[in-house]
């Protein structure tokens, strides 16, 4: 198939046909197409119909004239791209100027020179084509620059003024009349940037060296835009050009920054998270030992956190937690020494996991100044959080190490200050403590107890040894207390004051309690089958165990597996857990009750004592405290407490038993009073199984 040349289109406009006719001879080719209009009317019917390539139009014809025809054209489809040649008798120059004015391309004077004419129009329409693809490629240009979110300038040394693109004006929120200087567009640069920007600009001119940067704009509205600008420097017609691209790369900015966010802070708290903290405790240490200066690290942690988060569930904990930081970092900003050390002080105060935060305070010059920040910080959390119409109370507790004095690396120092907060914890909370070797040493053995004593029940290291309790008249054995024992492996028979709290803290009393009642039930029943005595066995709850829901169940399965009859069991709880939560205490003591085993308040007289709870809690026993027993000979007072509490017990319908009695004297002062039971080392220490076994055979 034949290649067909789509043919150039010539629309000749005027209303002499002779014109007309001389024209179409001068111009008829192959790879013209003419299309004439004898009035300015018939151009524009023409135009629409056929969309020249270029329009030869007279100026004066009847009716409308070629300046209006023009215009008119011009706003036509495709009136732009189309060359309008005004052919003017006239060699006026007024009529030239309104030729240009109506948007005609180029002007032909009338007499034409038909033998010019035919190559004129020819160059005409080369330059037009030209034109036009310059301003498609520039149009394709701008599109893709702007798809590229690039704008394009150029500057000669020479001269103030920028070329440019015209999305530059936008990107940087300039009207895009005004004249864009190099100053001009400097002053939009982000002050911290522009230095970096202007040190580039200078080795372009003077080194002629091209530069690839990044830095901010601030546009007029004073939103922040990142760039990338990209130059390349050019000798062209004797002058040397720099070129360059600014390509906004704010989202990718922001994506990155949204990353580092993610990477480096608590979404929660809007805090440095522990990643973020380690690298600027690394910067503290580097920085103190350049300048051989000590800072402080706290390490804060919320106390009763956990209850909180199980009680009221884990949006008021998240409630906690972000009120607590911004508490923490209200307390650092205020700070003196903070101010004076110049720090981005939301930076030094880090959430490193859970409830546990940290503080760095630099260029300590005394301990007092720390000391005088956490007080600040304990004083800051002494007002309860209001949260979801409830005022809840919670303290913290801060443990502090120095640097260099109290280690010279993130690892030490952070478990140092660890250290320091828990014997904050154990010192009983809301208070802070300074890390020091000896603290660290009984942490150290602790942590070991509390490793060992993971492994003793699986091990087999427990033993009950149990203690007779005597009836006050026949002296007969009523009675025996379960006491735990540990046999550790290295250190030998450990009795509770050794291990109790480690058990209660870490929470392995559970474990270690449910064990106890099962090993004392099923001993006392096999000791009641031999003798055919109905021997009461008295086991201590504590206070975790006490407040767990499924002691009942543990209970109630215990009897059931051991076969010990219910009131042969008598459980004994300290006056502080009954009255810890009565609201939940009541209607388990209730419960306990009704599964037939006894009730004993341990180490009665030394608690809260409120008496009120002795006539609602269905209490069967009193246990006169050791504390009262131990000077009842001697001291009137303690005598005064011990008779007064028999007295109670006896209007209460209660059993009293006097514990910790060491002499006959102590037995006869507390039998005169009508005190019940005796149980005390003056009549049995606590015996392992084998020798209570002959005592009672006995
Ligand atoms: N939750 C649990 N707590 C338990 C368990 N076993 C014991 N304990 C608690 O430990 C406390 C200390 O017990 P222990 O070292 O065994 O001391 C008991 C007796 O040895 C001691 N005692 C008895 N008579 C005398 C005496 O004449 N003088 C004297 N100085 N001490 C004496 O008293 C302890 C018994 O006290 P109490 O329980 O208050 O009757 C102990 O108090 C328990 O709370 C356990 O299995 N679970």
């Amino acid at each position: 198939m034949a290649n067909t040349i789509k043919k150039q289109v010539v629309l000749i406009v005027d209303d002499n046909p002779v014109t007309r006719m001389l024209m179409t001879q001068a111009l008829t080719s192959t790879e013209l197409q003419i299309v004439e209009a004898a009035s300015g009317e018939e151009a524009i019917v023409q135009f629409t119909l056929y969309k020249p390539d270029i329009t030869l139009l007279d100026v004066s014809m009847p009716g409308m004239n070629g300046f209006e025809c023009c215009a008119r054209l011009r706003a036509l489809p495709k009136g732009v791209e189309c060359a309008i040649v005004m052919v003017t008798a006239l060699d006026d120059v007024e009529d030239i100027e309104q030729a240009f004015e109506s948007g005609a391309t180029d002007f032909i004077t009338k007499p034409l020179k038909w033998p010019l004419f035919k190559h004129r129009v020819r160059y005409i329409l080369k330059a037009n084509r030209t034109l036009q693809e310059l301003s498609l490629n520039k149009n394709k240009l701008a599109k893709a620059q702007s798809i590229a979110n690039l704008v394009y300038w150029e500057w000669d040394f020479e001269s103030e003024f920028l070329e440019c693109s015209s999305d530059m004006f936008d990107m940087l929120g300039f009207p895009k009349e005004m004249n864009l200087t190099v100053r001009s567009a400097l002053k939009k640069i982000h002050p911290e940037d522009r230095t970096k920007l202007i040190i580039a600009l200078k080795q372009a001119i003077y080194e002629k060296q091209s530069y690839d940067i990044e830095y901010r704009i601030i546009r007029s509205d004073g939103s922040v835009l990142f760039v990338n600008e990209r130059t390349d420097i050019s000798f062209e017609y004797g002058q040397w050009r720099i070129v360059g691209t600014l390509h906004d790369i704010t989202s990718r900015k922001q994506s990155e920054q949204e990353i580092t966010y993610y990477a480096y802070y608590d979404t929660l708290t809007d805090l440095p998270n522990r990643r973020l903290f380690i690298e600027q405790l690394e910067t503290a240490i580097a920085s103190a030992k350049r300048h051989q200066v000590q800072f402080a690290l706290m390490f804060l942690d919320l106390d009763r956190f956990k209850y909180i988060n199980d009680t009221y569930g884990h949006h008021i904990g998240d409630e906690v937690l972000c009120q607590s930081a911004q508490r923490i970092r209200e307390c650092v900003r205020d700070s003196d020494l903070v101010a004076k050390a110049n720090y981005d002080t939301d930076n030094r105060v880090a959430r490193l996991a859970g409830d546990e935060f940290t503080v760095l305070l630099d260029d300590i010059s005394r301990v007092e100044q720390v000391a005088e920040i956490a007080n600040r910080l304990i004083g800051a959390f002494s007002s309860p959080f209001f949260i979801s119409e409830k005022h809840l109370h919670i303290s913290i507790s801060v443990g502090i190490t120095l640097y260099p004095n109290d280690g010279h690396n993130v690892e030490t120092l952070l478990q140092h200050a660890d250290v320091a907060m828990y014997h904050a914890k154990e010192k009983g909370r809301n208070n802070y403590q300074f890390f020091s070797e000896s603290m660290d040493n009984y942490l150290k053995l602790r942590l070991e107890m509390e490793n060992d004593l993971r492994a003793a029940l699986s091990d087999d290291q427990f033993e009950v040894y149990y203690q007779p309790q005597y009836d006050a008249e026949s002296m007969a054995i009523v009675g025996l207390e379960a006491l735990l024992r540990w046999r550790h492996p290295t250190k030998g028979l450990l009795t509770p004051g050794y291990f109790i709290e480690i058990a209660e803290s870490t929470g392995l009393i559970l474990s270690i309690g449910n064990w106890v009642l099962m090993q004392a039930c099923c001993q006392v029943r096999q000791w009641q089958q031999e003798s055919g005595c109905a021997y009461r066995i008295a086991v201590n709850l504590s206070a975790s165990q006490f407040t767990q829901s499924y002691l009942l169940e543990t209970v109630r399965k215990t009897l059931k597996e051991s076969g010990l009859l219910p009131e042969t069991l008598e459980l004994e709880i300290t006056e502080t857990a009954m009255l810890k939560d009565t609201a939940e205490t009541i209607p388990l003591l209730f419960s306990l009750k009704k599964l037939g085993v006894r009730l004993a308040i341990d180490d009665f007289g030394t608690g809260y004592s409120s008496l009120s709870y002795l006539k609602n809690f269905p209490i069967d026993t009193l246990k006169i405290d050791r504390t009262f027993v131990e000077e009842i000979v001697t001291n009137s007072k303690d005598c005064a407490i011990a008779q007064t509490i028999v007295q109670l017990a006896d209007n209460l319908q209660l059993c009293t038993i006097a514990e910790g009695v060491e002499t006959s004297e102590q037995a006869d002062v507390l039998r005169k009073l009508g005190c019940a039971e005796f149980q005390g080392f003056y009549f049995s220490h606590p015996l392992p199984v084998s020798q209570l076994s002959l005592l009672l055979k006995h």
